[in-house]
């Protein structure tokens, strides 16, 4: 069987330019994959794809406009959310999420939502802020029949404030526009670590939600004591998916619940990350172990670009003990107007030390010395729930300098982020992606964003290794220019 992908029709059209991941034409595993996909160039702009799963496209977001959408209008070509989704997605959805500014698709949904609609599995491997979310969130809501009371869709993800997230936008989508107050309402049921566990038991009991948005061990918690039942179960999203399967903790409740708890046949799988290192490896994992179906679609959105390219990398060189000065001295000078500071994760040896974290004496020593108009706030794995709670709350509500570990790296969307700072560089190139991507949000904008490390001369090939890995290039800030104080 052969098809010509919808994407790649779409991109086509709009002059943008497609290729394939060089490691998927030459994969050693390509013939062991059943109905595995063989690219076959039409023309530069055209691929023919014979049964197998990748699509994928250098498509560039930019002509299509945005937040900064409406100044440019649309080319006649490109389907806007409501034409792709129309007779799939219910009515009220689609008025909600035009209501809310989702007018026109990102190249990712605008590949993704034909195949997603059509019940296929897929995995959506596209950069950071390209807008996964609603690509899947969409197809969600074409699964659920709001009239049973029944868990029907089942969204996975790997932190509370993710979740949180999550969940926003799900009931942000679902809730009655105007004309439509007397349509069933739609329930989503957050079950979170951290949550109110006691009272969503007996909620869960009494009349289930035909969505809910969990991490994996408040869900697994549910499931063992019988409280939450998948028999109805018509679609399962996890999102981050490459983060849950590298998790220790979460890999062995994530494997059961793809197989024990619900199997391929009676759902749509839908797995969703900017990285999915060795995807080929990943994708032939998902079949053999039968997480996904056969014919599972794996959607890989700009493969030679991981990271937005209108982001501008640099990095200082200095001295360990002269970081928080020049920290302080870059944020002078950049006056961002929302940041993100990353400070690495306190040691065990530290911890028994009985040592102050890092993150905290990054925030002690900005309180007292910085001088800029945003507040100084703080995200650490160490906080209590309570407490990240309320943190998450602020930094979600006013612009701010947020000093967080690698908790507020993955998937957290904060639009108003301009400015992101490795005071510690991260562990690896997938981590300092999933850094760099909390800032370049808005889609369709060009807006300039940076990402800045400070490293010590001898880091400097850690992160030229990034560089290598992620195919960007970092320019260097000498420590004389920003040092004025
Ligand atoms: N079609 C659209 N039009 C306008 N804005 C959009 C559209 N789709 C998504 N967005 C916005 O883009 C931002 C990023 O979307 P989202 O959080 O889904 O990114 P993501 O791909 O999941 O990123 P990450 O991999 O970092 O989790 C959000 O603020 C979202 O509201």
């Amino acid at each position: 069987m052969a098809c010509l992908c919808g994407g790649a029709a779409a991109w086509a059209l709009t002059g943008s330019r497609c290729s394939l991941p060089l490691d998927l034409l030459s994969s050693p595993r390509g013939p062991k994959f059943p109905g595995r996909w063989n690219a076959v160039p039409l023309s530069s702009r055209f691929f023919l794809f014979s049964s197998y799963p990748v699509l994928s496209s250098n498509a560039s977001s930019a002509p299509f406009c945005g937040g900064a959408q409406a100044a440019q209008a649309p080319p006649s070509a490109v389907p806007t959310l409501r034409e792709i989704c129309r007779g799939k997605v219910p009515e009220h959805i689609l008025q909600r999420a035009e209501e809310i500014g989702y007018v026109l698709p990102t190249d990712v949904q605008r590949q993704s939502l034909p195949l997603l609609l059509a019940g296929r599995d897929c995995i959506l491997h596209a950069q950071t802020g390209s807008g996964k979310t609603l690509a899947y969130m969409l197809s969600v809501f074409s699964a659920v029949d709001f009239r049973r009371s029944a868990v029907q869709a089942l969204i996975i993800v790997p932190s509370r404030e993710l979740g949180i997230q999550v969940t926003k936008v799900a009931r942000m989508l679902a809730a009655k526009p105007t004309g439509f107050e007397k349509m069933q309402a739609c329930t989503i049921m957050a079950l979170l670590d951290g949550g109110m566990l006691k009272r969503h038991k007996s909620w869960l009991k009494a009349e289930p939600p035909e969505i809910v948005v969990a991490t994996i061990g408040s869900l697994c918690q549910m499931l063992e004591k019988h409280v939450l039942k998948l028999e109805a179960m018509q679609i399962l999203v996890i999102d981050e998916v490459d983060f849950m399967f590298h998790s220790s903790k979460q890999v062995h409740s994530l494997r059961k619940l793809l197989t024990s708890y619900s199997t391929i046949d009676n759902r749509q799988t839908v797995l969703a990350s900017a990285s999915i290192p060795q995807h080929n490896r990943f994708l032939y994992d998902c079949i053999q172990q039968k997480w996904t179906k056969n014919d599972v679609v794996h959607i890989h959105v700009n493969p030679v670009e991981p990271m937005p390219s209108h982001l501008c990398h640099r990095f200082v060189i200095c001295k360990k003990k002269e970081k928080l000065c020049t920290l302080l001295n870059l944020l002078e000078q950049d006056s961002p107007r929302s940041g993100i500071i990353f400070v690495g994760e306190q040691s065990e040896k530290s911890k028994k030390a009985g040592q102050p974290p890092s993150t905290a004496l990054v925030l002690d020593f900005l309180k007292a010395s910085y001088r800029g108009g945003l507040e100084v706030l703080l995200l650490d794995d160490d906080m209590n729930f309570n407490a990240r709670a309320g943190s998450f709350t602020e930094v979600r509500q006013r612009d701010c300098l947020l000093v967080s570990t690698d908790i507020a790296s993955r998937g957290l969307d904060l639009p108003q982020t301009t400015h992101i700072y490795n005071f510690d560089l991260p562990r690896t190139a997938v981590d300092y992606l999933h850094r760099a991507g909390r800032t370049g949000r808005v889609p369709f904008s060009n807006d300039p964003c940076s990402v800045t490390s400070l490293i010590t001369q001898e880091e400097r090939f850690v992160l030229q290794r990034f560089e290598n890995e992620l195919m960007f290039q970092c320019e260097e800030l000498f420590l004389q220019s920003i040092m004025t104080t």
